[in-house]
């Protein structure tokens, strides 16, 4: 753990807007490091300053590259082949965020990208391997509404309600240090929730439509409240919505600092398309995307000075 870093045990946010106004939340307060399920305790950000002794120019070479984990990766035919896959994965993983994490100096991952795109599954395993604190944007915004769902926020209030809570969280989040942070899809709609979260490292999961349609058809669109109003398949309705939103979003998500995209991915590793896509395979690449965007950042800094 950082020196300067303090456990928030007693860590309060203030509440998000507008709930306390219509009497949704009595106590004005949100204990988020008791109510986040499994989570560690957060830590305060106060160590800014903090850099770590070697730069990215003088790091030690990685044990094994990522396409160590992509070789004769194709459609394992038996179930010993997977279970290797899957064992050569997690030790690229664990190895890759030993790599990069120096260089972090505790700033914090915000994930972007559409719904479904595998923001809450991925940041799960990289806060878990990075030892950083995961909280999911949406889950926060439900608690400071006093346990009310995202979609019964949209239905009773508004999604305009919903983006300024939104927006809160985000800010409060900023203020923190080592966290890796879900977003909601439309986080970046607003380019204010920009100024917050590029306080951190932001990195774009890029699905195609196809999957993430395939992925919550899958699951269902109760908890997706923008899918709602359409009608068919589930799978139709998603892939008709997701189509819409990702015109009306544009360019947004390419504001992130690096992009993963599941379609390199699933060419690097000769695979025909994202479907069997562990989230293990994509969490390092998101590591290896961050390890890039760093040193871009360096060499930058470097070219500056020089
Ligand atoms: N790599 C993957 N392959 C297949 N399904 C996935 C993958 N990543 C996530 N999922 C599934 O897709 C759904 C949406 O994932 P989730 O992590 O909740 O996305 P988001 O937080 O971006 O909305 C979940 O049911 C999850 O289990
Ligand atoms: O794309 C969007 O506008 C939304 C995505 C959802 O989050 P997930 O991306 O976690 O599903 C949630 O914030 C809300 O339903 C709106």
């Amino acid at each position: 753990m950082d020196a300067a870093a303090t456990c928030a045990s007693s860590l309060h946010y203030c509440s998000p807007v507008g709930f306390n106004e219509i009497g949704k939340k009595s106590n004005g307060f949100l204990r988020l490091s008791q109510r986040s399920k499994g989570e560690r305790s957060l830590q305060v950000l106060n160590v800014r300053g903090f850099r770590s002794s070697r730069t990215l120019t003088q790091r030690r070479p990685v044990a094994f590259e990522l396409s160590c984990s992509y070789k004769n990766c194709q459609a394992p035919a038996l179930e010993s082949e997977k279970t290797r896959d899957s064992v050569d994965e997690l030790f690229i993983l664990k190895t890759k965020s030993q790599d990069v994490a120096p260089y972090m100096t505790g700033r914090c991952i915000y994930l972007v990208g559409m719904m479904g795109s595998g923001k809450t599954t991925v940041g799960k395993i990289i806060s878990e391997v990075l030892g950083y604190s995961f909280f999911d944007s949406d889950k926060l915004v439900e608690q400071a509404a006093g346990g009310t769902s995202v979609a019964q926020i949209f239905k009773q209030y508004s999604e305009s309600f919903f983006r300024d809570n939104e927006s809160e969280v985000l800010r409060e989040l900023s203020l923190m240090r080592r966290l890796v942070v879900a977003t909601g899809g439309g986080a970046v709609i607003r380019p204010i929730n920009w100024k917050y979260m590029k306080q951190g490292i932001t990195v774009w999961l890029d699905v195609p439509l196809e999957a993430l349609a395939r992925r919550i058809a899958a699951v269902g669109t109760d908890s997706r409240p923008l899918l709602h109003n359409e009608s068919g398949d589930p799978y139709t309705k998603a892939l008709l919505r997701l189509s819409t939103l990702s015109e009306e979003r544009g360019e947004a998500y390419a504001n992130a600092d690096a992009r993963v995209s599941l379609e390199h991915i699933a060419a690097k590793m000769g695979h025909r398309d994202v479907t069997n896509l562990s989230p293990i395979a994509i969490a390092i690449e998101v590591l290896v995307q961050i390890e890039n965007f760093l040193k871009s950042q360096e060499d930058m800094t470097i070219a500056r000075n020089s």
